[in-house]
Parts: C-alpha cells; sequence; structure tokens
C-alpha cells in the first residue's frame, strides 16, 4: 500500500485552485428547495446526512473523489478489516469493526480467531447481564442490583456514557430500562464520592473498566468504592466486575465477579462496541439494547465500504472536512445536536477526533506542513444558542458545524404552547440556525449584520433508537478514519498524553528534578 502525505498527492493542488481569492466561499446563492432536496445521502439507522449548506460544489467534489482515490481510501480501509497493523506506532491491528460484524477476512492472531473472541466475550457479557436483571446473580446481602456504576476515564468513560445518556430515555419509553447507570471517572474524590452517595451501595454493581488495567484515575477509584463498600459492611468482591485486556494487570483476579475481555486491537475510544460500553448498556438498558446498536453501527461500517463519495457518507462528511481544514483553513468544529440525550456525545466525539487525528507527524512519524484534526467542541442545541452561537455567527473565525436532529422525541412527552409542541420548536431552531448560519443577514448597522457563508451538515432521522444511535457512532468513527488516512497519520495511538503522565508521577514520588514543576506543586500545596 502506498502511503502519501496529503501535499504529495496529485488533487492536493487542484483542490488549492479552487479555493476563491481573497473571500469566502460564498454559499447564499446555492443554498434552495432544489439543493437540499438534492444534497442528501442515506445512512444505516434509518438516518440520513445532508451536506447542502456545505461550501462545496461539483467541481470541488470531483477534485475530492479523485484524493480518495489517489490516497486509496477504500483500499486501506479494508486493509484494516482484514486485520493488518493500522496502528504502525504500536504494532497493532485495529479491530472495532470486528466486534459488530466481520466485513473483512478472519483475523487470526496467535492461533486465535479474533472475530470469535470478541463474540464469544459479547455472548458471555449478555448472559451475565440476563441474570442479573432477572434477580439470578444478587449483591453480598443477596439483594437485587439496582444501579451499575462504571468506574474508568477517556474511552472507558466518555463512549459509554454518552451511549447510555442517549438511549436512557428510549429504553424507558421501550419497557428496557431495568438498572440506573452512573459513571465515575475523575480522580478529583469529589466526583467518586457524589456518585458513592448518589446510589444504594447494596444494591450497586460497579464495572471497573480499564483496557491496560494501570490508568492512575480508574485505579484510585477502584481502592476508595471497595473501601466505601467494605465500610458499609459488603464485599467487594459480589458488587464488581471488571472490563480489561487479559495481559492486563487486572485480568484473571478472582476478587472480582466476573471479568469481560478485550485485547490490544480495541482502541480506548473506539471501544464503546466492545465490552466497554456492552457490560453497563447490556445491564441498565438490556442485551437487545445493545444488540441493535451493534447492528446500526455494522450496516454503517458496510455502507463504507463504498467507493463513490456520493454513496458513502462517511467518506463525503470525511472529504468535505478536509476540504474545510486544509483549503478554507477552519481550525474548528463544532457538532450540535438538537437531542439533550446526546448531551455527552460531542464530548465522545472530542475524544474520537481529537486523541485520533491531533497529530503533527505523519505515520512514519515525519513532520508535516498541512493542518490535520481540528479542534472539536459541541453542546445540545438550543441550548448552546444561548451561549457560544454568538461567536459562531459573529466572530471572525467559520466554524463548520455539525448539526444532527430527530423528527420524534423519545418519551413522546410534550406541549403544546402557542401554537406549537415543543418538539417542533426544537426543529424550527434548528432548521433556523442552518439557514441563518449559511445566509447570513445584511445590515446598515455592522453589529447587527450577519456575514453567513458559515457551513454546516445535518444528519437527521426519525427517532434517536439504539439502531440509529449505533449508525451514529460508527459514522463518526469512520469519517475519523477516512480523515487520517488522507492526512496518513496513525490515528489509533496517543502519544500525546504520555508526557504528562510521567511528570504527574514525578511530581508524587516527591523527585521532580524540575524548578518550574516544584514551584506549581508548592503552589498547589503538594510540597
Ligand atoms: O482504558 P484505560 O487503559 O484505563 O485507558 C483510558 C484512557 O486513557 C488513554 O490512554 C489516554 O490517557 C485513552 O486513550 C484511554 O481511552
Amino acid at each position: 500500500m502506498d502511503y502519501k502525505n496529503l501535499d504529495e498527492t496529485g488533487a492536493y493542488a487542484k483542490l488549492l485552485s479552487r479555493v476563491p481569492a481573497g473571500k469566502p466561499y460564498d454559499i447564499a446563492p446555492l443554498l434552495d428547495e432544489r439543493r437540499v432536496a438534492s444534497c442528501l445521502l442515506p445512512m444505516a439507522g434509518g438516518l440520513s446526512y445532508s451536506w447542502a449548506a456545505k461550501a462545496v460544489n461539483t467541481p470541488e467534489l470531483e477534485l475530492l473523489q479523485a484524493l480518495s482515490d489517489e490516497q486509496d481510501l477504500i483500499g486501506k480501509y479494508r486493509l484494516l478489516l482484514d486485520g493488518e497493523i493500522m496502528n504502525p506506532g504500536e504494532g497493532r491491528k485495529v479491530l472495532h469493526h470486528l466486534l459488530r460484524g466481520q466485513l473483512g477476512k478472519p483475523v487470526i492472531y496467535e492461533g486465535k480467531d479474533l472475530g470469535e473472541f470478541y463474540a464469544r466475550e459479547l455472548e458471555r457479557f449478555s448472559v451475565f447481564a440476563d441474570l442479573v436483571r432477572n434477580g439470578k446473580i444478587l449483591g453480598s446481602t443477596g439483594k437485587s442490583f439496582e444501579y451499575a456504576v462504571q468506574i474508568g476515564i477517556g474511552g472507558s468513560d466518555l463512549g459509554p456514557r454518552a451511549l447510555y445518556l442517549a438511549l436512557e430515555n428510549w429504553a424507558v419509553a421501550a419497557g428496557r430500562k431495568k438498572l440506573s447507570a452512573r459513571f465515575i471517572s475523575n480522580v478529583d474524590p469529589d466526583d467518586g464520592a457524589q456518585v458513592a452517595a448518589s446510589v444504594d451501595l447494596e444494591r450497586t454493581l460497579f464495572i471497573l473498566v480499564s483496557k491496560s488495567g494501570t490508568t492512575q484515575e480508574t485505579l484510585a477509584n477502584e481502592l476508595f468504592i471497595k473501601g466505601k463498600l467494605k465500610k458499609a459492611g459488603l464485599d467487594p468482591s459480589k458488587h464488581m466486575v471488571a472490563v480489561t485486556s487479559e495481559t492486563s494487570p487486572l485480568a484473571h483476579n478472582p476478587d472480582y465477579l466476573d471479568s469481560f475481555y478485550i485485547d490490544d486491537f480495541i482502541g480506548g475510544r473506539y471501544s464503546s462496541t466492545s465490552a466497554v460500553g456492552g457490560v453497563i448498556l447490556s445491564l441498565a438498558l438490556g442485551r437487545e439494547t445493545f444488540a441493535e446498536l451493534l447492528e446500526g453501527a455494522h450496516e454503517t461500517d458496510k455502507s463504507a465500504l463504498e467507493n463513490d463519495i456520493m454513496k458513502n457518507p462517511a467518506l463525503l462528511d470525511a472529504l468535505i472536512g478536509v476540504w474545510e481544514r486544509n483549503f478554507l483553513g477552519f481550525p474548528s468544529t463544532a457538532v450540535l445536536p438538537y437531542s439533550q440525550a446526546l448531551s455527552r456525545f460531542p464530548a465522545h466525539l472530542q475524544q474520537l477526533d481529537m486523541e485520533s487525528n491531533g497529530k503533527r507527524v505523519n505515520r512514519r512519524g515525519e513532520a508535516l506542513d498541512y493542518a490535520t484534526g481540528p479542534v472539536v467542541f459541541g453542546e445540545p442545541g438550543t441550548n448552546g444558542q444561548h451561549s457560544f452561537y454568538q461567536l459562531l455567527h459573529q466572530g471572525t473565525d467559520i466554524v463548520p458545524l455539525q448539526f444532527i436532529g430527530f423528527l420524534e422525541s423519545q418519551l413522546g412527552d410534550d406541549v403544546e404552547v402557542d401554537g406549537s409542541v415543543s418538539q417542533t420548536k426544537l426543529k424550527a431552531n434548528l432548521a433556523a440556525q442552518i439557514v441563518a448560519f449559511a445566509k447570513g443577514k445584511a445590515d446598515p448597522n455592522g453589529n447587527k449584520s450577519f456575514p453567513g457563508g458559515r457551513p454546516s451538515s445535518l444528519i437527521c432521522g426519525k427517532k434517536l433508537d439504539p439502531r440509529a444511535l449505533g449508525a451514529l457512532l460508527a459514522h463518526f468513527e469512520n469519517k475519523v478514519m477516512f480523515q487520517g488516512f488522507v492526512w496518513n497519520l496513525n490515528s489509533f495511538d496517543q502519544e500525546g498524553v504520555q508526557l504528562g503522565k510521567v511528570l504527574t508521577k514525578q511530581v508524587l514520588s516527591g523527585q521532580s528534578g524540575d524548578s518550574a514543576l516544584d514551584a506549581y506543586s508548592k503552589l498547589l500545596g503538594i510540597l
């Protein structure tokens, strides 16, 4: 396989020549009824992807297709599916797609079929979840479990938390919610203390999640919670399961009620569809809920194999993102779900994108001369409208926007005020924002004028259900993967998190050897 930097491709110079000189790409004249109807791609899970309000047109799209072909993005995706080493920094395969179904060759590692291994673990934790939900597995005082609390951080927290919140109401409406989930992530002791105080420990099952089994925050929180369980007269080994990799120090420990496994080929931020997300979702919302989520993700993974960018929403989204980042020069992007259930989804995408593509060297470690992953942030609408949208509408930076919306609410519990129900108001706000951002509004008073030309995409569906959520999750995973391929990055390691960890250890050992570190330690009352 040929791995080229973006600026070594033939399409790169041609795309540069498409950038309007000295003025923004004006999208206002583009956006009409015909364009909204035609710039729409069906996605898996009953979703669709609208790119009508993007600053891109046929000539750029043809060049983006050429870029995709030249970088062989689909070929690289196929290699990944077939179990090639796609994380060269750590010499690892990248197998999160295999968690939701087989699309490539069987992946055999050290004599083990990894597809079978993941399926076996899925079945094991699904059965476990059934037994807990049916009251067949009880706590140490013989009471059934009502709470599931995940202890983990980063990928062992953000994705699972975002998915749980996204489906909690849906599962209530579907009669599938049995346990309430909580999450402890921060090493800030107030996090663990607050969560512990909000549950009935006798009826709580803790899920300790750490792929590496060495993460400082998670291990500290484990001991914190075990101390609380013991103090309450409970046996921690009957109140805690582990999710980790088989090679981690946490593996095969009889002190846990049970243990479920992933391996080094499932990256933390890509682990939501493994036991990392599956155990808590299956416990709280039922195994069928998690199975439907996996189906939505698998369907998306399949659609991402299509070469034609006009038939592959994740690929198109990725390439438009590259056009915006490298050619139009936009440094950030906002994820704006018009769905309160997706309140933590932007935080998950932040890790997914920024930990994957926040890199300044290529996969061979050579410095790059072009921009890579954007800064990602976001909040649900309409809340964000009353917060940072001011800058988005009238600030000096153009921030491409990724809207998400649904026709129906999850609970269907609504109120009519001034002639419309709240769900309709929510959607009206969404439609209004897309057009306001794209077209703006001229006004002789500069303070009141809106420049427009602020591009956005929209992913929409009927209702946020497990299948739609799985499709949404996998869409962004695949988008980030394709962008990493375009930029010639290794999207699957995260060396940038290491230095801080090393210095923290030095501070805690009292041997920093650095006067600035000592000074800050004194300021913070450590020394
Ligand atoms: O699951 P673990 O091994 O505890 O890691 C948690 C998180 O820490 C990181 O390694 C970053 O520090 C993330 O990539 C990962 O998701």
